[in-house]
């Protein structure tokens, strides 16, 4: 028997669950709707950073997928479903969006970001109304809030071996064994599950019992690009101050106005204005970083544009807009305090912005500013003469890049180190627990700069002593870069040439963001260098950002190879091949989710050969 009303209003309709999540499939069969499921093929790669919101995100996802069943079916199925249903579940935390983990040790970092801590669980839902091969949309999204328990280590990784992760948005499955890593939940506990089902029969009730006429969108059959980009983010509406407060369901979205898409007006080229507003973007973070804005509002209680001003000595009126830009971007906050604003610093400009925060990014955005901003100004230059553009940047165009370029002055070399420091701060963790590695007692970490990745395998691996191999220039200056709050007795530094010199021995040897600068044949030469040095059992692993197959992505990575010369950047089974040339036999590939992944290529087992390649 059907006792929803609503549900019933379905009986003797083609309904489609385009979904593989059986957590969905046995919410919508347990109050007995009939339907059949026809997963989605739309790949889950819409660009987050388009997005507004991390419900938008959600819900265009949701909404991709049903429309890719609902034209698939008539063609590949031979029947024209009445209603398609997709849904699509993000976790949100420290204005991240967390997805399903790609291992364990993604897993891990998802889990550990949720512990102790307070996040939002988003289902966006779309459903897709078809008419031959007309395609209405209803589409909203539901919030709720999740509050983890204080989780141990232990606790943390006996979860992940369970295995229960893998699929799951966030890492964690709340009706299963996640249970028990959740203090509290505010809002509909369905929806943290993967699909809010009392929003649901509301809007099926607003469908049927209401007008379709005026909550459907039509959906524009010509705007979805090729490789399964988006549609143009509907505009949403109907958020109430109420409802925002509330924290949940009544936020019920419904797109724009029929007249106005009616109309045609309403095409706006959402990537092309955001790509063109990207460099403002870039500018605004450097300028508040090179005015340490981020490290005057450290305090929690936030200042006033006129105290900024005050205290960098600059403009009130440039000031004011740079801080509203700056909250516009996600990085600021501004809040009333009676007659006036403050400004403060969001969780992740406190984390990553603050030049003397642990993980701060400082070195690298000043970096940027710097060094790459005068590059990038003749990228038309340098595309079509195929050459790096120093010259023109800087005046010189140097030999060597290291010795000639950025460690031609002291200031030079401490912002060039300052910057690879912080990257290499922020990812090294990762890429010292992307694999395995504590059966390796000895790494040499060669072009190990300031020893950032170095100190992080120590905390890894307490077992491990790793020795830091780069130009005299740089091994003068360790100190500065000595952590202060760890045993650093199994750090060594070591000064040398890795062209010229022999390499410290050692069981691991680790090349992170090293063979990107380099041209094919001093890739080679060094290769063949580290597999010489190398004694049966020993390894490598390469750090780098990786590319995607085909060159498609990610862009971070291809972005940057537009100002590499003689360097490029390559993909995880291009860099298997390489590996595999110079004796590496076995090789695996990890992506990190970080600045940069991992391959591990392994001498132990030279009769045999094999690779594998994780995709993220
Ligand atoms: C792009 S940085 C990467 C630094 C570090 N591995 C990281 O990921 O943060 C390249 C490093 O290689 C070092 N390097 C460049 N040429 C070198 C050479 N011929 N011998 C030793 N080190 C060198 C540089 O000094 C610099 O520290």
């Amino acid at each position: 028997m059907v006792l929803n009303p609503v549900i019933s209003k379905l009986a003797g309709k083609l309904v489609v669950l385009a979904s593989a999540s059986p957590r969905r499939r046995e919410i919508l069969t347990n109050v007995g709707l009939r339907f059949e499921v026809v997963p989605s093929w739309f790949k889950e790669t819409l660009d987050k950073s388009l997005f507004g919101s991390p419900q938008d995100y959600a819900v265009e996802t949701a909404k991709q997928k049903a429309l890719e069943v609902a034209k698939r079916m008539p063609f590949k199925h031979l029947k024209t479903p009445d209603i398609v249903i997709g849904a699509d579940t993000v976790v949100t935390v420290d204005g991240l969006i967390l997805e399903k983990p790609v291992d364990k040790q993604d897993a891990y970092r998802m889990l550990s970001r949720l512990n102790g801590k307070e996040h939002s669980v988003f289902t966006g839902v779309a459903i897709i109304l078809c008419k031959n091969i007309e395609y209405n949309a209803v589409d909203f999204y539901e919030e709720t809030r999740v509050k983890f328990a204080d989780l141990s280590e232990e606790m943390l990784w006996e979860y992940i071996h369970s295995g229960e992760p893998m699929d799951k948005a966030g890492g964690y499955g709340i009706q299963a064994l996640g249970g028990m890593l959740v203090e509290y939940v505010h809002g509909d506990f369905l929806n943290v599950v993967g699909f809010p089902l009392n929003h649901f029969c509301k809007q099926l009730n607003k469908i049927f019992n209401g007008s379709a006429g005026t909550l459907a969108v039509p959906v524009d059959r010509t705007s979805r690009t090729a490789d399964g980009g988006p549609d143009r983010p509907s505009r949403r509406e109907g958020t109430t101050e109420a409802a925002q407060a509330s924290g949940r369901a009544e936020r019920t979205q419904i797109a724009a106005e029929p007249e106005r898409r009616a109309g045609g007006s309403t095409a706006f080229p959402h990537r092309i204005a955001h790509l063109l507003d990207g460099f403002k973007a870039s500018k605004a973070l450097f300028a508040a970083s090179a005015l340490k804005v981020f490290d005057l509002l450290d305090a929690g209680h936030g200042l006033t544009a006129v105290q900024v001003a005050e205290k960098i000595a600059a403009s009130v009126v440039g000031v004011e807009r740079l801080l509203d830009a700056a909250v516009s971007l996600g990085l600021l906050e501004k809040v009333q305090r009676g007659e006036v604003a403050v400004y403060r610093n969001t969780e992740e400009a406190s984390r990553y912005l603050i030049s003397t925060s642990d993980l701060s990014l400082h070195g690298y955005i000043v970096h940027s500013n710097d060094v790459l901003w005068p590059l990038f100004t003749h990228l038309e230059h340098g595309v079509r003469e195929g050459s790096s553009q120093h010259e023109r940047a800087f005046g010189k165009q140097p030999q060597d890049l290291f010795q000639d370029a950025y460690y031609s002055s002291e200031e030079r070399k401490l912002r060039f180190l300052d910057a690879m420091h912080s990257i290499s701060k922020v990812t090294a963790g990762d890429v010292a627990t992307a694999f395995d590695l504590s059966g390796f007692r000895t790494a040499c970490d060669v072009g190990g700069c300031t020893g950032a990745m170095a100190y992080e395998f120590a905390k890894a691996y307490p077992g491990m002593s790793i020795t830091v191999f780069d130009l005299p220039a740089v091994i003068e200056l360790n100190h500065h870069f000595q952590p202060h709050d760890q045993d650093c007795s199994r750090v060594t530094f070591v000064a040398g040439d890795f062209f010229k010199d022999d390499l410290p021995k050692a069981d691991l040897y680790i090349l992170a963001r090293i063979l990107h600068d380099w041209s094919d044949d001093k890739v080679h030469i060094l290769l063949r260098k580290l597999s010489e040095a190398c004694s049966p059992g020993g390894a490598v692993l390469v750090s780098e950002i990786l590319l995607e197959e085909g060159r498609r992505g990610p862009r971070r990575a291809l972005l940057q190879a537009l100002s590499m010369t003689p360097g490029s950047q390559r993909s995880g089974s291009e860099y298997c091949l390489l590996l595999k040339a110079h004796g590496f036999s076995q090789v695996h590939v990890r992506h990190t989710g970080n600045f940069l992944d991992a391959v591990l290529g392994n001498t132990g087992f030279r009769e045999s050969s094999s690779a594998t390649l994780e995709t993220s």
